[in-house]
């Protein structure tokens, strides 16, 4: 016998994961844009006039936010500029593809879009940090980088807010991954859904209380053009085990997500708990609770051909790094010695050994290339 909607009467033909309702399509719809728009209304996300950058990867998350950001934006006259805003991470066979379908979704959606790159912005690709890196701890960079890329991106474009499709299972992993690292500082930032509200440009969640599942059924069932492969140098491992660990819980507990997201909202830091400062970076101003921010500390790393540099122990690292650095100079300067020293030496490009007064037998080819050691492979 076909099960009916519990709204309408209807044919149900889904049982919703959030509420374990079953509906029909429509009414589906219907429940899902508008807990979003509570969501908005409640949390006061946004001003008649503003201009909202969507944060848009061509993923289902971000393809769902315009589509019904736009939507809500026209039923409820929000009065948004809304824009889409890419950014190119420079993952070939990855991002190339989903940005192409955000482009789809500019014309599909008549917005505008602006993409911005790593490479333009930082002078480097995830595709040569791979390089650099290797696939563990890439996702360290492409995060650091990607958050700042928005809020410059968002600058050029001269928004007031970015909008991402972070979802209610993002943040409840985020809760869970602060907890086991003991990071206070985010465990309690990490709930809110308006963040960068001192200083830099505020970034807002309308998914925040929105189920991934939801947001796949909503995008199959609307026939929504998104890309739908994971990054191929994806493995963020950690973020990995606390996904597995809420699914699992999910299974008994149905409210999981949720409830987890409620703990963190509902949390209170003890007053004698040091907190970062949020300060600026002396390099670039943007904002940092360290005097250096670690997009930077990153970015010195790699050109510096030190990239594990801001990886882990950050002071373990630049104390290995200003030691190779010292390493580097003292080999220098004993090269530059050995050259004065061989000044008279005879033709060196023809003969390559060393003939001159100081009679060292040194051989210039070993000298000259060899005894500046290579940072990059120094093991650290
Ligand atoms: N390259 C990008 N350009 C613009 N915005 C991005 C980009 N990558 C991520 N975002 C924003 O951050 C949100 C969360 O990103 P995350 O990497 O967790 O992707 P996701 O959960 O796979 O989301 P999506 O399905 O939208 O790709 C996205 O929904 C999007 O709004």
């Amino acid at each position: 016998m076909p099960i009916s909607c519990s709204i309408c009467d209807g044919k149900a033909i889904l049982k919703r994961p959030k509420t374990g309702d079953a509906l029909c399509k429509e009414c589906f719809y219907y429940a899902f844009e508008e807990e979003i728009h509570k969501t908005i209304i409640d949390a006061k996300l946004f001003t008649s006039g503003e201009t909202v950058a969507i944060g848009a990867s061509g993923g289902k998350d971000s393809t769902v936010l315009a589509y019904t950001m736009k939507e809500l934006n026209q039923r409820y006259n929000y009065g948004l500029d809304l824009v889409l805003l890419s950014v190119d991470e420079g993952i070939t066979g990855y991002r190339d593809d989903s940005l192409e379908t955000v482009k789809r979704n500019q014309i599909q959606y008549d917005l505008p879009l602006k993409i911005v790159s790593y490479e333009d912005l930082y002078g480097w690709s995830m595709d040569s940090i791979v390089k650099q890196i290797g696939l563990k701890n890439n996702c360290t960079f492409c995060g650091v980088f990607r958050r700042q890329a928005l809020d410059r991106g968002a600058m050029m474009m001269k928004v007031d807010k970015i909008v991402t499709g972070h979802n209610a299972d993002d943040i409840a992993e985020t809760v869970i991954m602060n907890v086991l690292r003991g990071d206070i500082g985010r465990l309690r930032r990490c709930t809110a859904i308006t963040t960068g509200t001192d200083g830099a440009l505020p970034r807002c969640k309308p998914f925040k209380y929105t189920y991934e599942k939801e947001i796949v059924m909503y995008a199959y069932f609307k026939k929504l053009d998104y890309f739908s492969t994971e990054c191929i140098y994806s493995p963020n491992a950690y973020r990995g085990f606390a996904r597995a660990y809420i699914k699992d819980v999910e299974k008994i507990r149905p409210s999981a997500i949720i409830d987890i997201i409620h703990s963190g909202e509902s949390l209170s830091v003890k007053k004698d708990v040091r907190l970062p400062v949020q300060g600026t970076c002396e390099r670039c101003g943007y904002m940092s609770s360290n005097p250096v921010c670690k997009a930077c500390v990153l970015l010195e790393g790699l050109n510096r051909g030190l990239p594990r540099l801001g990886i882990g122990k950050t002071h373990k690292e630049r104390r290995k790094a200003d030691e190779a650095e010292k390493a580097k100079k003292a080999a220098e300067n004993l090269n530059s010695e050995d050259q004065k020293s061989c000044d008279n030496s005879s033709d060196q490009s023809n003969n390559r050994t060393c003939v001159s007064s100081c009679q060292c037998s040194t051989d210039i080819s070993k000298l000259t290339l060899n005894s500046k050691p290579d940072v990059s492979k120094l093991d650290f």
